[in-house]
């Protein structure tokens, strides 16, 4: 017996397990892996020293089955395992936008909890949405395992569209803010390398002391603003760009369409 099984090793697939090994204290033996793409499973087997099986033996071997795959192949996925399932079983849908009761409704057995993680999983500094079919015993036993690959946040099942939008798509909106301010030292005259190591270390510090200071945003922006200095010129020329209104609109955007998925 396997303690996790994984279907689909892509970008996710792959952040949850190197952060159930490294993270969560999961030995790699006890993780068995499937990906319908054999070169992308005996990358994953090969890297991360954990076992690779077809998609059958996967669900009869596993404790929790963490389902890892885009929303187009829940069907053709669950189609060849969906009797395979037992009630003391744990199925874990990764899938954005996909409802509970949509898997329910191919799988009966095992106990469906959905989360939306984001790719910093794979760091173990992840945002990990998760909603629960019903109450269950397992519950921590979940909960403690998810907390191996971020900060947990148990919502309503309708709230996972927002955690989708919010933190999901999130870690690709900053990424783009990185490289737009990494850009704007370029513009200015630094080296592309050394400005984007100083935007990352921009973002990662001014992430840290909103942390830790548990301040709210608007008095730490207002710690950086000296009276006519540069940084209320900066934040003029954001203003005049809207951008707070992009950043919001993308959030709105963004949960509208995992609701569409
Ligand atoms: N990437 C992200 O930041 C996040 C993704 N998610 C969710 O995670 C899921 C996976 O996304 P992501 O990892 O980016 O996608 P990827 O395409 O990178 O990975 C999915 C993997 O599953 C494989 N696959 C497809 N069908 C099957 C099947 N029937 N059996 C076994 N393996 C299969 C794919 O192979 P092939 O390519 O050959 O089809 C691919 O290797 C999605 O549902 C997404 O909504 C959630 C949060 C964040
Ligand atoms: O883009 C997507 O649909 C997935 C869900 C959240 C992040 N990536």
């Amino acid at each position: 017996m396997f303690k996790v099984g994984v279907i689909g090793c892509g970008n996710m697939g792959e952040a949850i397990i190197k952060g159930l090994i490294e993270k969560a204290g999961i030995n790699s033996t006890s993780i068995v892996v499937n990906d319908i793409n054999k070169e992308r499973q005996n990358y994953i087997v090969e890297k991360y020293n954990v076992a690779g099986s077809d998609i059958r033996k996967v669900v009869n071997l596993s404790e929790i089955v963490f389902l890892v795959v885009k929303p187009k192949d829940l069907q053709d996925s669950l189609e060849s395992i969906k009797d395979l399932f037992k009630e003391n079983q744990i199925l874990i849908s990764v899938l954005a936008g996909v409802k509970i009761e949509k898997i329910k409704s191919i799988v009966e057995k095992p106990l469906v909890v959905r989360i939306m993680p984001n790719t910093p999983a794979l760091i173990g500094e992840g945002v990990i949405g998760v909603s629960f079919e019903k109450d269950t015993e397992k519950k921590q036993e979940i909960i403690d395992l998810l907390k191996g690959l971020g900060e947990v946040f148990e919502v309503k099942e309708e709230l996972l569209d927002v955690i989708t939008g919010l933190s999901g798509s999130g870690p690709a909106y900053v990424f783009t803010f990185i490289d737009a301010l990494a850009q704007g030292g370029v513009k200015m005259g630094l080296p592309y390398q050394d400005a984007l190591k100083i935007a990352t270390q921009t973002v990662l510090g001014a992430a840290k002391l909103l942390k830790e200071t548990g301040e709210h945003p608007a008095v730490l922006r207002d710690t950086v603003s000296s009276p006519a200095g540069t940084t209320i010129y900066g934040l003029h020329e954001l203003e005049k760009k809207n951008f707070k209104d992009a950043v919001i609109s993308a959030v709105e955007t963004a949960t509208k369409r995992s609701k569409e998925l």
